[in-house]
């Protein structure tokens, strides 16, 4: 395969000052650590925010951003370079078609990332939303059936809409802590993480605004009614992800003609076979000794004489 040429990342340069040198620092740190690239999967339903979220990190409009739920949109991953370090964010279609999962978009999704590596998973929902439901934890399974429960070890939240007013009597703390509560539920659930499993409870939540109304500092960072400038507070977390200790999820072949939970213990059958023989054999055998050693009744042995004398 040709090898791509990867544009520099010079929507950097139109972030205020106080942001890019975060930024700045941060590859820093990445390069200390040997980290030279980063894949980011974003993934989540329709219309909660990931192209935006794409198009806010990159500095660019890479992606096409739509009021309504874009049909045609397929995965695409935008990279781009800086430093000697390449980011690549990809862009995925919505999740859900009809109110229910969209098995197509999942498998374009797992061709698409054939022989790639995810850094990292961004699962886009709106902090504006009021409840989780069934569709989320379907969507969480599908995910999970797709890479396997580890990808949650790789991932991070990513809640959109963040400029908001709670509802009367509840703080934007509040608010925020109930909605992500609610969602790293729905994440354990789907996910099939024990709850002493401390996975899905130390993922991270990050707020994000998209909208050009979102507030500024003095500085002219955007930032989230807690006053948290966003930009460089999600790629600290996706830093911190990948410095979890946990590996990145390579989608190979198996990985995606896979897993088929009937085959998941099926190595074990002919052992299981091997040993019932074993035991049987053994029960039948010990069986069989009992009887022989047992002494014959006296009408046991007049029996078999008489028998013997027949033939
Ligand atoms: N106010 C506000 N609007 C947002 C935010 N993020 C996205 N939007 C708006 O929400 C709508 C959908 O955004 P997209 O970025 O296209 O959402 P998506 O998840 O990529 O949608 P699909 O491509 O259909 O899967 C657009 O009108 C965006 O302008 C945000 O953080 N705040």
């Amino acid at each position: 395969m040709a090898s791509q040429v990867v544009r520099e990342w010079s929507g950097i340069q139109q972030f205020p000052g106080a942001t890019q040198a975060k930024l700045f620092e941060l590859l820093g740190k990445l390069k200390q650590e040997n980290v030279e690239s980063l894949t980011i999967l974003v993934m989540g339903k329709g219309g909660v925010g990931k192209s935006s979220t794409v198009n806010s990190v990159i500095g660019e409009r890479v992606v096409a951003v739509s009021a309504f739920q874009s049909e045609a949109s397929r995965p695409v991953m935008i990279s781009r370079q800086r430093a000697g370090f390449t980011l690549n964010i990809i862009d995925t279609p919505g999740l859900v078609e009809g109110g229910y999962v969209n098995d197509r978009a999942i498998d374009m999704i797992k061709s698409f990332l054939l022989d790639k590596t995810i850094d990292v998973l961004l699962y886009v929902d709106r902090l504006d939303a009021y409840r989780v439901d069934n569709l989320d934890r379907q969507i969480i399974k599908a995910i999970t059936d797709s890479f396997g429960k580890a990808i949650w070890k790789r991932a991070a939240v990513v809640l959109t809409h963040a400029q908001l007013s709670p509802p009367d009597g509840l703080s934007y703390e509040e608010f925020f802590s109930k909605r992500s509560e609610a969602l790293l539920k729905v994440v354990r659930l789907g996910g099939r993480i024990k709850k002493q499993d401390s996975v899905a409870f130390s993922m991270p939540v990050v707020l994000v605004e998209n909208s050009g109304r979102c507030n500024k500092n003095e500085s002219g960072e955007k930032i989230l009614p807690n006053g948290v400038s966003w930009i460089p507070n999600m790629v600290k977390t996706i830093i911190d992800v990948i410095s979890n200790g946990s590996k990145g999820i390579l989608v190979d072949k198996k990985l995606i003609e896979g897993p088929n939970p009937n085959a998941r213990h099926k190595m074990w059958i002919p052992v299981i076979l091997a040993f019932q023989y074993f035991i049987v054999k053994q029960i039948r055998g010990a069986i069989q000794k009992d009887i022989a050693r047992e002494p014959k009744a006296a009408w046991e042995l007049r029996d078999m004489n008489v028998s013997k004398r027949k033939y």
